[in-house]
């Protein structure tokens, strides 16, 4: 146990490294303060320190060499202005709060305890001579993550060193001052993780670097890895693991890794926003971000519409009384499959004999270059040339071609037409600029038709360069109307074929349609794969379909990815088939990681939706004690003055944040209109970026991955929550909840909470 003396001499020390920090603030600030002045001198004098003379080839060369050395002068000090400024940011974050955690290791074979402090970033005193602050990801951290006091050891990128820790301490520090502080023996509990989960749910994520967990820690430092995989139950901090892990890269290959070669693939629009402080406030930039319906959605670069994850879902829920509604349920099943990657590939081995349909090429409504035409040049290449490769063929015959015309559009009365509706100055830069160029023209007018028949042909050839000569839709479309897939199909085929055809027609992808199409268009066009993708984070990886898979691995085949999920909240019903946070031997050279342990919830919330969960996967809750979840029964009549009374009573008990769950965007619609007028409450659609604290009311697939201080399920009957499928739902849900749960009950309680031993909830 510390005592008051140890929290004096430890609350000396802060004292001494913030003065240590202010000390080396003020060198870098006249430092800074200089080389800003030199900045703001040598652009001021930039030409009077070069010498310019332009009369003699070998003067031309001289000037050249000086403007250059000139410039790379400015470039430098600005660099080191720039990198000045980081420094700067980096010690007010650490005059605030130096450190988190302290170490004392005896190394074996030596007789002194070292005394390591830990906190968000690396700190050496004033001489440069000794570590006041270690980052908390040098090797020698790991110690503090990965051990309680006794034998302990890390491994450098040479040995593994061993040895003992004799102390281990954590500390709560702001504002230069020791708040908190707690020794940590081999049975007690983390204290800094107990006062850190007991807060308010934030409308941003925190980092939680003061205190990661051993399991968490082998996610983030994990090296080894081309596929890493982690499995973790609802609020096991995968999400919060995989932002460390992002922070620990960064660190560790900061030579060779920048942020843009970092990708982060987020459940929806406003998890991304909710996740975006978390590497700032660990002083790394973030990485780029993205969903995988906005990834799609790039990648096509068509007007063509995506139906969102979210309205396939909604139909998924909603939709049971349309005539079609099995034949879509079987289309998704299908397509969500690698078998259907290789039915796209059987008929692209087709297309490479006959069957890719092209674009007239235009010009002012005449037909340049017909369909037919591409097509005859396209198949009379060389059969062995792949697709792509053909259109890149394609592509340069159809430039040569277009620039015979372009000969001919010259002559036409048209360009006259034009050439007397351009202004002055285009007209002088027409002449000026083709003068340059081609020396025999004379000819104004010739120069001037030249000039208009080249912008007018522009755009076309911007558009051959980009193969829109290729009608790739109207390819894919075949395949379902002029072309039957080997082997076996969905009973339904026909149907579907038929439902899909006509969405096509209408310039209209269903998501489970999306992937497929994607994939399609970059077998003929070729793909762009992403080689800068160094590293590829999938969040709420079980959402994830085996089609979805076998597509990124196709885009980013030298890519290290690193796939978080939980199995037991695999809402899309139909992608959790071969999915590969489902252990399977398919998957070759990755690792896996486990996650058991729920920090997010209380106890009681933990063991109440245990009992219903999905999987077999063991659970084991955080010790955090809180109030059992309470099921509310209500009338018909009295829903929404019972759902208000119960927002307002849970305010009362100090939850800033309350999540009024719905099954889908109708119900909360519904819920939302019928309790706005009591209430101050906001509703979360697709479109929402960001939420601030308060009474909020949105879907289950848009609280996927966020947490709140209370989560009130509003219609928790069996009306809404029977089926098997829904259970995914209802157990996501009510995982959202960090302090109270509470489920409103109108009739019989979804089956679910039978399924709950009767003394983990209260009834009201
Ligand atoms: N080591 C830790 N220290 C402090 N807080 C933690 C730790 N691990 C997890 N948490 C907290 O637990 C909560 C859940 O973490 P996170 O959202 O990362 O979990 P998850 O596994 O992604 O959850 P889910 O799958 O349910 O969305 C967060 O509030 C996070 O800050």
């Amino acid at each position: 146990m510390a005592t008051n003396r140890d929290r004096e001499d430890e609350q000396k020390r802060v004292n001494y490294v913030i003065e240590e920090i202010n000390q080396k603030a003020e060198d870098l600030y006249s430092k800074s303060k200089g080389l800003k002045e030199d900045v703001i001198h040598l652009r001021k004098t930039f030409w009077e320190d070069v010498t310019v003379n332009l009369d003699e080839p070998d003067d031309v060369i001289e000037t050249q060499a000086s403007i250059k050395q000139q410039a790379e002068l400015l470039t430098e000090r600005e660099q080191s202005h720039g990198k000045i400024d980081e420094q700067l940011k980096t010690l007010k974050r650490l005059k605030d709060s130096p450190y988190f955690g302290r170490i004392d290791f005896i190394e074996s074979g030596e007789q002194d305890a070292e005394q390591l402090y830990i906190g968000i970033s690396s700190l050496m005193d004033r001489d440069e001579e000794n570590f006041l602050v270690y980052d908390w990801r040098a090797p020698i951290s790991s110690l503090y993550y990965d051990y309680s006091p006794g034998k302990a050891a890390y491994e450098t990128a040479e040995e593994t060193v061993t040895g003992e820790i004799s102390l281990k301490r954590q500390f709560i520090i702001r504002q230069g001052l020791i708040k908190g502080m707690f020794d940590t023996g081999i049975t007690i509990g983390d204290e800094l993780l107990q006062q850190a989960l007991g807060n308010n749910a934030s409308s941003t994520m925190k980092s939680i670097v003061a205190t990661i967990q051993k399991e968490q820690n082998k996610i983030i430092r994990n090296e080894r890895s081309n596929l890493l995989i982690v499995q973790g139950v609802a609020g096991s901090g995968k999400t919060s693991a995989a932002l460390q892990r992002i922070a620990y890269l960064m660190y560790r290959y900061r030579e060779e890794l920048n942020p843009e070669n970092v990708v982060m693939f987020s459940p929806n629009p406003l998890f991304s926003s909710y996740i975006s402080n978390v590497l700032p406030e660990l002083g790394e930039a973030n990485v780029r971000q993205t969903t995988f319906l906005n990834y799609l959605r790039d990648a096509i670069s068509e007007k063509i519409t995506i139906e969102s994850p979210f309205e396939q879902m909604e139909y998924v829920l909603t939709g049971k009384a349309d005539a079609n509604y099995s034949a879509r349920m079987e289309s998704m099943d299908y397509k969500s499959s690698v078998d259907f990657m290789q039915v796209l590939d059987n008929y692209i081995v087709e297309l490479e004999d006959e069957g890719i349909r092209f674009k007239n090429i235009t010009f002012q409504d005449r037909i340049l270059i017909s369909k037919e035409a591409i097509s005859k040049y396209f198949y009379s290449l060389d059969p062995a040339i792949s697709i792509p490769n053909k259109m890149e063929h394609v592509s340069k015959w159809l430039l040569k071609e277009l620039r015979i015309h372009q000969e001919e559009e010259k002559e036409k009365d048209w360009v006259m037409e034009q050439v007397e509706l351009l202004d002055k100055e285009d007209y002088l830069q027409a002449y000026y600029q083709d003068q340059d160029q081609d020396e025999d023209i004379t000819m104004e007018e010739d120069i001037l038709r030249k000039e208009i028949v080249k912008r007018f042909f522009a755009r076309i050839k911007k558009q051959v360069k980009q193969y829109k000569f290729v009608n790739v839709l109207a390819t894919f479309y075949k395949m379902y109307t002029d072309w039957h897939p080997v082997g076996s199909v969905p009973a339904n085929w026909k149907l579907i074929s038929n439902l899909t055809a006509e969405s096509l027609s209408k310039r209209y992808l269903t998501w489970e349609d999306a992937t497929p199409y994607v994939y399609f268009r970059g077998r003929i066009l070729g793909d762009n794969s992403d080689r800068s993708v160094r590293h590829l984070f999938i969040d709420e990886a079980q959402d994830y379909s085996a089609f979805q898979y076998a597509f990124l691995k196709h885009i980013f085949p030298y890519t290290r990815m690193t796939l978080l999920g939980d199995i037991n909240q695999a809402i899309y019903t139909q992608v959790t088939k071969e999915n590969p946070l489902v252990p399977q031997k398919e998957v070759r050279n990755y690792e896996r990681i486990t996650l058991t342990k729920s920090y997010r919830s209380t106890k009681q919330i933990v063991e109440f939706t245990s009992d219903f969960a999905p999987g077999e996967e063991l659970i084991e809750p955080f010790e955090r004690e809180g109030s059992l979840p309470k099921v509310v029964q209500a009338d018909h009549s009295e829903i929404t003055s019972m759902l208000v009374h119960q927002v307002e009573k849970t305010q009362e008990k100090g939850n800033e944040t309350i999540a009024i769950i719905c099954k889908t965007l109708k119900e909360t619609e519904e819920i939302y209109n019928a309790i706005k007028e009591n209430i101050s409450v906001t509703m979360i659609d697709e479109e929402t970026y960001s939420f601030q604290k308060g009474i909020l009311v949105l879907p289950t697939y848009l609280a996927k991955g966020i947490e709140f201080d209370g989560v009130i399920i509003p219609n928790a009957s069996d009306q809404f929550y029977r089926a098997e499928s829904d259970r995914t739902l209802f157990y996501t849900a009510c995982t959202r909840a960090m302090h109270e749960l509470i489920l409103i009950v109108e009739g019989e309680p979804s089956p679910f909470i039978g399924e709950v031993d009767e003394n983990k909830y209260e009834v009201q």
